[in-house]
């Protein structure tokens, strides 16, 4: 593992995460939490498209094939997309948690150039939770889940309100948002129980 910081290392009263009653059970795709989300969204051409499943506990797989327009060097894919992808397969698992939460702090390693048309082989779990603070761990894997080790990321999640979106999220798409008439999918986007 890589050594993260030390604002990622749970403190001593940090709990083991608790899966919800009510989370998708194991082997199940989430969907896209928002239509137009960068990492998941369907409506965005570019976007990564990333499909995450439920995996055992508080566990997430995904995977999420690399286009020619995720390139930075040529042939390759760009590492700020690769982020992109463990950001968004760490941000699903809150989704097991049925709790609301943001990227606070997230630090990556990239171990292996990834080539366009490659398929990453992400899995997530969450490590432990202190308050409103979330610890999660996840890696990036080429060549089939089993596969060497490309990216692997840390990350600190912080629970927030709805409001959090509603005051900082631009009113057009929030108001969308909240009209989706997919419950599940806007329950993703804005509740913690649907
Ligand atoms: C149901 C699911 C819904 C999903 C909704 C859709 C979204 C998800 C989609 C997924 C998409 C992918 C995901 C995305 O892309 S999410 C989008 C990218 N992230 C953001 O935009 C977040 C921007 N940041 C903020 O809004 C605030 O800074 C937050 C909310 C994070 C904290 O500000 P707030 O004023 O609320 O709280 P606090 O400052 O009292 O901090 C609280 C505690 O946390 C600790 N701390 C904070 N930051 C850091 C840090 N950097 N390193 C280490 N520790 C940090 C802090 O020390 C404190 O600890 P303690 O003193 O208590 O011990």
């Amino acid at each position: 593992m890589s050594g993260s910081s030390a604002s990622l290392q749970p403190p001593a009263d940090a709990v083991k995460p608790v899966r919800h009653p009510d989370a998708p059970a194991p082997g199940e795709l989430l969907g896209a939490h928002y239509g137009a989300c960068f990492g998941c969204g369907s409506e965005q051409p570019h976007g990564l498209h990333l499909q995450a499943r439920a995996g055992e506990g508080v566990s997430i797989t995904a995977e999420f094939t690399v286009q020619p327009a995720h390139q930075g060097a040529p042939g390759l894919a760009h590492g700020g997309v690769l982020a992109t992808a463990l950001d968004e397969t760490l941000g699903s698992l809150n989704w097991l948690l049925r709790t609301i939460a943001v990227t606070g702090r997230l630090e990556t390693d990239f171990v292996r150039p990834v080539p366009v048309g490659a398929t990453l082989y992400l899995e997530a779990e969450v490590t432990a939770v202190a308050g409103r603070k979330i610890y999660s761990t996840a890696t990036g894997r080429l060549d089939g889940p089993d596969g060497p080790v490309a990216v692997r990321a840390d990350a600190l999640f912080v629970e927030v309100k709805v409001d959090h979106f509603v005051e900082h999220g631009r009113e057009a798409e929030i108001k969308a948002a909240m009209s989706d008439p997919d419950q599940t999918r806007r329950a993703r986007a804005f509740e913690v129980n649907p």
